[in-house]
């Protein structure tokens, strides 16, 4: 059997490191923001205020005994890090348990009243209803005059460019000129992903799994390509994958989709076409939602249980989004960038497309030509601004 490359673990304990920043200061600041947004009530604000000093001085906590997730989280490794420095333990793993204690601190497990009452949901909707939206709505309107071929290639970078549209990530990136970054991608398997798109190879169109990110402006072109996908006969059916509960910030949940189908059926014009169409195939089964328990997991992909394992593997293609997802797709590891996507993906049940700006350090893939002209026009900020993006496939 050859060996499965591997390479250490990210951590987020070196001061002036990427994961050490966002442990030690977008954190705090999430939680700033989400106090501010909401009236909560004396608990939740006494709660919010101790998660700010835990967060970056305190120790993992294993979950109280009643907990509802405590035996999920304990398969998770979280008797395995009590005890120690949220810096120390890998950085994924401390960011995954940062929002399971942030929703804890809300009350967003009730019971309560404020059970189910996502913390993000205003900035969400802020920027679902922000005139940047209108003018990306408005614009199908042109494309809908444009070649189908033409049209699903400029939804797939849509799609894929939708996921700088992170609110978590702009907390910390405020001040950086996002609108003036040259978008540049640094390996483009699209050719590939549309091969595996196409309805005649095997005899009948397939599904597509796709692994949602953000909300709001990166979930409405996700489902516009998701749209064009059916209309076409590229597939016969997608399972959209969202997270069962609200994670980093902006990453979309069951009730993100029912306020992105409002947004495009309200909109009028082209957009409320896709908007009607999307929903009729929710209603109709050829577009179904999956919230699975893992998709919040602080784990690999390579860990996943088995009924995951089996839809992916249903799949004609997987299309993972985002940074995270791509994280937990090849391994939250200093990987050096010239390891290969197919091998990091090796363990992976089926065809699988990921699709992400670049927002961390993680990148493998890149052709070592690739890696040294970034270096030499950037040094490493290419990795973490969000200005470069990747569209890798393994088949
Ligand atoms: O998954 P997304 O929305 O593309 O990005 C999530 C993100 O902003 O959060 C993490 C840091 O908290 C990084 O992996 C990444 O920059």
């Amino acid at each position: 059997m050859p060996d499965t490359p591997t390479a250490p673990v990210l951590l987020g304990n070196r001061p002036g490191s990427f994961p050490h920043g966002v442990l030690a200061e977008r954190h705090p600041a999430i939680i700033r923001q989400v106090r501010d947004a909401f009236p909560y009530e004396p608990a939740q604000r006494h709660a919010l205020d101790a998660l700010l000093t835990h967060c970056t001085e305190g120790t993992i906590e294993a979950l109280p005994a009643d907990a509802h997730d405590r035996d999920r989280w304990t398969a998770w490794g979280m008797d395995t890090y009590a005890g120690q420095s949220w810096y120390d333990v890998p950085w994924l793993w401390s960011e995954s348990w940062f929002y399971r204690q942030l929703l804890r601190a809300v009350g967003y497990f009730g019971p309560g009243p404020w059970q189910g009452i996502d913390p993000f949901r205003p900035s969400k909707l802020a920027e679902l209803d922000s005139p940047e939206t209108d003018e990306e709505l408005a614009a199908l309107d042109d494309l809908a005059g444009r070649p189908a071929d033409e049209r699903g290639r400029a939804l797939l970078h849509g799609s894929l460019w939708g996921n700088r549209a992170d609110l978590g990530f702009r907390l910390s990136a405020e001040g950086t000129d996002l609108g003036a970054a040259v978008p540049a991608l640094v390996a483009d398997d699209s050719e590939r992903l549309w091969s595996l798109l196409d309805p005649s190879r095997a005899g009948q169109a397939g599904t597509l799994v796709l692994v949602a990110d953000n909300a709001g402006r990166e979930l409405v072109p996700d489902l516009l390509l998701i749209d064009h996908l059916l209309a076409h006969g590229h597939i016969g059916r997608a399972v959209l994958h969202i997270k069962p509960y609200p994670y980093y910030v902006s990453d979309a949940t069951t009730a993100d989709v029912v306020d992105a189908l409002r947004r495009l059926t309200d909109a009028g014009a082209a957009a409320a076409g896709h908007g009607r169409r999307l929903r009729d195939a929710l209603a109709d089964g050829r577009l179904a939602l999956r919230a699975h328990p893992f998709s919040c997991s602080p784990l690999p992909y390579e860990e996943m249980p088995d009924d995951l394992r089996a839809d992916f593997a249903r799949a004609a293609v997987t299309i993972v989004k985002g940074d995270l997802n791509y994280r937990r797709l090849v391994g939250d590891r200093q990987w050096p960038p010239t390891t290969p996507f197919a091998e990091v993906t090796g363990y992976f049940p089926g065809p699988v497309a990921a699709l992400r700006t670049l927002k961390s350090d993680v990148v493998t893939g890149l052709a070592p030509g690739t890696e040294e002209a970034l270096v030499a026009a950037e040094e490493q900020r290419w990795r973490t601004s969000g200005t470069h993006a990747l569209i890798q496939v393994r088949t």
